[in-house]
């Protein structure tokens, strides 16, 4: 210590109870308030306050912060607490006041600050009881309430920032909280207690010399220091009169004359002394200390409760329960007619939500209906699309493999792959058409999307309705309905789409089954003629083009086997070999592949006495008795198929003179007419080359017919329309194959006349009559599915468009579709329209040359059946002309092929000499015939 300063001795000082640094808010609390609260619901009054020099933390003690709430919350939440604990028992009212003394002046800190004040503060009254008149007062309803306006009563509270503390007090705070009790059970003598609980936070002592305050902030200083001064005199005064009636000087303060029965009256009173642990407050602590010590020993007398009795007389109990009893009548009252009431609320909600339930399912059942169509008939264009999108990936592979083969040959692309990717490119060309964005299809499907949009939102719409009608389980009963609709709808466009892609299996599986079986026939016949050629004929000259011919066909057969072993994993070599003409071919290979009735497949004994009736003509049918158009029919059908067609007499006349298919030799240079033959017997042999799968210089295969035409060849000159008819009739039944024999009977019924197969085979010159080559023979001769690919058209617009041309590969589904859209005209206009589209196989050139055998080309004037048959070139007189085959039909003579050789010439004619065709092992082909082919 330096010298001349105060000298300290060691103290010690005892207190109630000693926090350190470490203690919370709760602590404090605990030690302190808490204790009080029974006293003050008891009716005990009750202080507790904070002293000590500024700035050690009595506010941060009394008020806390928002987030480490002091005393006053802390005790306010255990106050309402207890008494929402004992509500049962008592009835608690709580008011509180809150003041501070600035200056020696009592300001209210809950008033309107807009509020005039009165002038030098509120006055203190003092009876029993110590009261400031004029204090508002609140009566909060929870410790929230209580924390608000403490809150609020802080914001108005003098607080000036000093050296000591930036938020130094310069006033004493205090909130007293009145609570009054009283019992709930009434007796004639009722107990209010009154309790009330001041938590003071006093202003921080603080020495002048210590502090730089000057002004207003000096006064403030010793106006508390002033107060706290009186408030240590009372102190003293309390201490030392021991018992011995002593003037306490309560009234040299304003702080005093509040704190008077708080210190020395009816009340237990807590003492909060806050002190710094650092060295600067040596001196405060020290003083703090010391008063504090002082204080620990007042002395007050007993504390004693506040209660007040009240008492009531009888009579107002008498009132009151004559009140209680008019209000539980009138209430029960209400009730009974609330429930009745409820009851038809319920009853009319529940109607009105059934309604409108109703009312939603309706609105979904009639957009199903709107839309169903157009949804499924998207989900059918859909499929649609699928199977034309495999069609068109199955053509362009094969055209790929074309162009494979053409780019690593060095020679070019021989003719019959031309002429195949020609075919295939035209067969593209529908399908390419249907998958354009603005196809019909595509335009249909879009359709049908905007429909499946708007019922999805009709959907949406209706499932998410709300509605003051619609309880919750109506809700979901609609959003129920709504989604079992929608996969009702969902269900319907699988359905749709599933079928249409059977449809197409169905078709293709037919379409296959129909080739395959043309193919081994023809392979079969190809094979056959091989082995005729190579038979020496009358003259025994089979030497040179024949020997040639006869290689074609041996090669071309190969190929046709080696085809077929890739294709159904059989080959027709033991079908064709036999020596009894195709007996083996006939019997097992189309039994085979057939899948018509067993019935039909032995019908060969009758197919076999027609041909004694009608002779050789016949001797190649499958009949189907009983079963055959009428000649009128197909008359009318060819007259209607080709209106265009009709032929002059002369026409007629010179097509009775030729009947013989002109067909340009292997090596290119024979050309085939129809002169000569004019008396002879036609059983002809036509070859139509135009095999995809098989390729190169034999033309490929196709069509091939056997005919015998005995009538024909002895009316060759002068037939009449009658024998023409019946002969007609008997054809009817012929069994035939052909390309379009395993056309699809869906699409032999849209194949119609189409333009392009007419101009396929080239026009007839004679009247209109049925022509089998003609589709529109067809169409009204076959049954089967017809692929569409090949050759269909709009049935039901043949007649106005005579040139219409085909669809190849467009499924039946679609032309019908197309139809309703005016499909063919576009399909024309593909075809016709642009030269590149036209059906490479059908050129017009072909009609006029008959040198090029190409696909479908057929002689003009082979328009009856019997001429329809090829015939080699006959022996005499046109050396210069080509060789030809002649199978001519011997009508009802013993057939036998045969082919004579002009010398110097390569003309070959094969006679009608066919003992050993197996005209009674066609039967195979029955399945066909009831297919309705052709063999041509
Ligand atoms: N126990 C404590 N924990 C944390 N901070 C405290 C504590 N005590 C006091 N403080 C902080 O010290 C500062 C001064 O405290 P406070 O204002 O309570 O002192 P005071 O005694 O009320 O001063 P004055 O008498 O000048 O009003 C405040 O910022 C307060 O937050």
């Amino acid at each position: 210590m330096p010298p001349g300063t105060k000298r300290y001795k060691d103290r010690r000082f005892m207190f109630d109870k000693v926090f350190n640094h470490e203690s919370n808010q709760q602590d404090i609390y605990a030690a302190t308030a808490q204790p009080l609260l029974q006293g003050v619901l008891d009716g005990f009054n009750a202080t507790v306050f904070a002293y000590g020099a500024t700035g050690c933390g009595k506010t941060h003690t009394i008020s806390g912060t928002d987030t480490d709430p002091g005393i006053i919350y802390l005790a306010m939440a255990d106050l309402f607490q207890r008494i929402e604990d004992r509500k049962d028992d008592y009835i608690a009212e709580v008011v509180v006041t809150f003041l501070e003394i600035y200056n020696e002046e009592i300001h209210d800190l809950l008033a309107d600050p807009s509020t005039s004040k009165p002038r030098g503060g509120l006055t203190i009254r003092e009876d029993k009881v110590v009261k400031v008149a004029g204090l508002v007062e609140l009566s909060p309803k929870s410790a929230e309430e209580v924390k608000e306006i403490v809150l609020q009563g802080n914001l108005r509270r003098t607080q000036s920032p000093t050296h000591a503390n930036e938020t130094s007090s310069r006033s004493h705070a205090v909130l007293q909280v009145h609570v009054t009790q009283s019992p709930r059970t009434a007796s004639l003598s009722e107990q209010k207690t009154m309790g009330t609980l001041s938590i003071i936070d006093l202003a921080g002592s603080e020495r002048a010399a210590a502090t730089t305050n000057m002004g207003q902030r000096m006064v403030e200083g010793a106006n508390i220091n002033k107060s706290l001064l009186a408030l240590g005199n009372c102190i003293n005064a309390l201490c030392e009169s021991g018992g011995a009636i002593r003037h306490v000087p309560y009234r040299n303060s304003k702080l005093t004359r509040l704190l008077k029965f708080s210190l020395g009256g009816n009340c237990k009173t807590v003492m909060i002394v806050c002190v710094a642990p650092t060295s600067n407050h040596f001196d405060d602590t020290h003083n703090t200390l010391i008063y504090a010590e002082r204080a620990t020993k007042i002395k007050t007398k007993v504390v004693t409760r506040n209660v007040v009795n009240v008492d009531r007389h009888v009579g107002r109990y008498v009132e009151a329960i004559n009140r209680l009893n008019a209000e539980v009548a009138e209430l029960k009252a209400k009730l009974a007619g609330k429930n009745s009431t409820e009851n038809e609320v319920v009853k009319r909600k529940r109607l009105e939500a059934s309604a409108e339930v109703e009312r939603a399912k309706n609105d979904l059942k009639v957009k199903v209906e709107q839309t169903k169509a157009s949804i499924v008939d998207g989900a059918a264009c859909s499929g649609r699309l699928s199977v034309a999108k495999a069609k068109l990936g199955a053509i362009r592979s094969r055209l790929a493999k074309i162009s494979i083969l053409e780019s690593s040959s060095p020679s070019p692309l021989s003719a019959d792959l031309e002429a195949e990717r020609s075919f295939l490119e035209a067969l593209a060309g529908p399908e390419e058409q249907a998958l354009r964005t603005d196809s019909v299809l595509n335009t249909r499907i879009h359709r049908s999307s905007n429909a499946n949009a708007m019922f999805d939102a009709t959907m949406r719409a209706v499932s998410e309705r709300r509605s003051d009608k619609l309880d919750e389980v109506s809700i979901e009963n609609v959003k129920l309905d709504a989604a079992c609709r929608k996969a009702e709808m969902d269900k319907l466009k699988a359905e749709e789409e599933r079928n249409v892609l059977a449809n197409a299996v169905d078709e293709v599986a037919q379409v296959m089954v129909g080739l395959i079986g043309m193919l081994g026939r023809c392979n079969a016949m190809v094979g056959e003629s091989s082995r005729l050629l190579q038979t020496p004929g009358d003259d025994g000259d089979v030497h040179g083009a024949t020997q040639n011919v006869s290689a074609m066909l041996l090669k071309l057969k190969e190929k046709n086997d080696d085809a077929f072993q890739k294709l159904i994993g059989h080959s027709t070599e033991n079908y064709s070999n036999s020596s009894d003409n195709f007996r083996g071919y006939g019997m097992s290979f189309t039994r085979r592949i057939s899948s018509g009735p067993a019935a039909m497949q032995t019908t060969t004994k009758a197919g076999s006495r027609r041909s004694s009736t009608h002779g050789a003509s016949s001797s190649f049918s499958l009949s189907s008795p009983g079963r055959h158009k009428t000649p009128r029919r197909s008359l009318r059908s060819s007259l209607a198929a080709q209106p265009y067609r009709r032929t002059s007499d002369k026409e007629r006349r010179g097509l009775k003179t030729s009947k013989n298919v002109h067909w340009r030799d292997e090596t290119g240079q024979g050309d085939l007419d129809d002169s000569g033959l004019k008396t002879v017997p036609a059983i002809a042999l036509t070859v139509i080359p135009a095999s995809p799968l098989v390729d190169n210089q034999s033309s490929t295969s196709s069509t091939s017919s056997f005919k015998a035409s005995p009538h024909r060849s002895s009316s060759l000159g002068g037939g009449s329309e009658s024998e023409w008819e019946d002969d007609n009739e008997k054809t009817d039944e012929n069994v035939s194959v052909n390309l379009s024999m395993s056309l699809p009977a869906s699409s032999r019924d849209s194949m119609s006349s189409s333009s392009a197969v007419p101009r396929l085979y080239g026009s007839l010159g004679k009247r209109p009559r049925p022509n089998r080559l003609d589709p529109s023979f067809l169409r009204s001769k076959l049954r089967t599915p017809a692929l569409g690919s090949l050759a269909e058209d709009d049935e039901n617009t043949q007649n106005g468009s005579p040139r219409r041309t085909s669809q190849p590969l467009g499924d039946r589904s679609l032309n019908s579709l197309d139809n309703e859209f005016n499909m063919n005209e576009s399909s024309s206009k593909a075809y016709h329209g642009s030269p590149s589209k036209r059906m490479p196989a059908t050129p017009r050139s072909a009609m006029k040359s008959r040198r090029r055998s190409n696909l479908g080309v057929r002689s003009e004037k082979s328009r009856r059946r019997s001429s329809l048959i090829p015939q080699l070139s006959p022996p005499g007189g046109e050396s210069n002309k080509p060789r030809r085959i002649i199978l001519a039909s011997p009508g009802k003579r013993p057939k036998r092929l045969s082919i004579s050789r002009n010398s110097g010439v390569s003309s070959f004619r094969l006679k009608p000499s066919l003992p050993n065709l197996p005209l009674a092992d066609t039967s195979a082909d029955i399945s066909m015939s009831r297919l309705k082919p052709t063999w041509r």
